[in-house]
């Protein structure tokens, strides 16, 4: 789907502001560049360009785009700025440099994480997450592909990315709900999506840091489909009965019997000195 055709090299000067610095990788959108200010407001910054330039990766990162510049929050990506350029039909989206890159290759290449690192990745994207829930909104493609981590001072902090599935809560029709194999919440199946989807799609994110797997792994993606849409889980081996307490409450079938919203979780994982 995407144009290679617009690649862009190292040392081109993108819209006479940004030298190309290397390439860091390619969605289904178009190509994500390590890129230097040259000039202007981000002169001497390190950043990251998205440049979408198929009709699909415009419409899905424009709507990115306009969401998630109005957003301020430590645990969510920043976008800097954003241009569309007509003439090419060419998205141009400027966003903090995420160093670390996602939370999927940094698990699989740290061979999983201890349940002290993974609590920690957790407490950054609830609190990123209950940004999001207290102003309406239901993230709804929660996992590990996108949740960003950026290196300060000596730790990681880890952030929500990728917002081109946003819901507005209450706004959704049954045809808008999408989401990941493996992360999805049983009621979604069913047409169904509360901030509570969220909490489940998180609690996968959770397994899967823990097990470098999502919680219905199966080689059968048959086998995989039917336990996702009925929440059959494997079940968290080798974890303290604290952190399996928390998966059993997130992965709840139930959305009702689940944290309604982040706030709600963030409360259980300070009441619970998990965090
Ligand atoms: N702000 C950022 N900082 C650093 N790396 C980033 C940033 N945004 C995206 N990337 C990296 O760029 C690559 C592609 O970006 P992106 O996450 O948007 O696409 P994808 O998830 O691979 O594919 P798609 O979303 O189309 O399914 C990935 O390797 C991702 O880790």
């Amino acid at each position: 789907m995407e144009d290679l055709s617009h690649q862009f090299k190292e040392g081109d000067i993108i819209l006479g502001y940004y030298e190309v610095l290397s390439v860091i990788g390619r969605g289904d959108f178009g190509i994500v560049y390590r890129v230097r200010g040259v000039r202007g407001r981000y002169r001497g910054k390190i950043l990251a360009l998205k440049v979408a330039s198929n009709p699909y990766g415009v419409e899905y990162l424009w709507k990115e785009a306009q969401t998630l510049i109005l957003f301020n929050h430590p645990n969510i990506i920043s976008l800097q700025s954003y241009l569309y350029k007509k003439d090419r039909g060419e998205l141009y989206v400027l966003y903090e440099l995420m160093d670390v890159g996602d939370l999927k290759e940094y698990v699989l290449s740290k061979g999983g994480l201890s349940e002290k690192e993974a609590l920690k990745v957790l407490w950054n994207i609830t609190n990123g997450l209950a940004f999001l829930h207290s102003r309406g909104y239901i993230h709804s493609d929660i996992k590990p592909e996108n949740v960003f981590g950026k290196k300060v001072l000596k730790s990681i902090v880890w952030k929500l990315g990728d917002f081109g599935l946003l819901k507005i809560r209450g706004s959704v029709s049954v045809l808008d709900i999408k989401g990941t194999l493996g992360y999805i919440a049983p009621e979604v199946f069913r047409g169904e999506i509360h901030r509570s989807s969220d909490i489940y799609s998180l609690g996968c994110l959770l397994y899967f840091t823990l097990f470098q797997r999502d919680p219905f792994h199966s080689e059968d993606r048959k086998e995989k489909l039917k336990r996702n849409k009925e929440g059959l889980y494997l079940p968290p081996e080798g974890v303290s009965d604290k952190v399996r307490g928390l998966l059993e409450r997130m992965l709840e079938r139930d959305y009702k019997k689940r944290f309604r919203t982040a706030a709600e979780l963030k409360d259980y994982l300070v009441v619970e000195g998990l965090v």
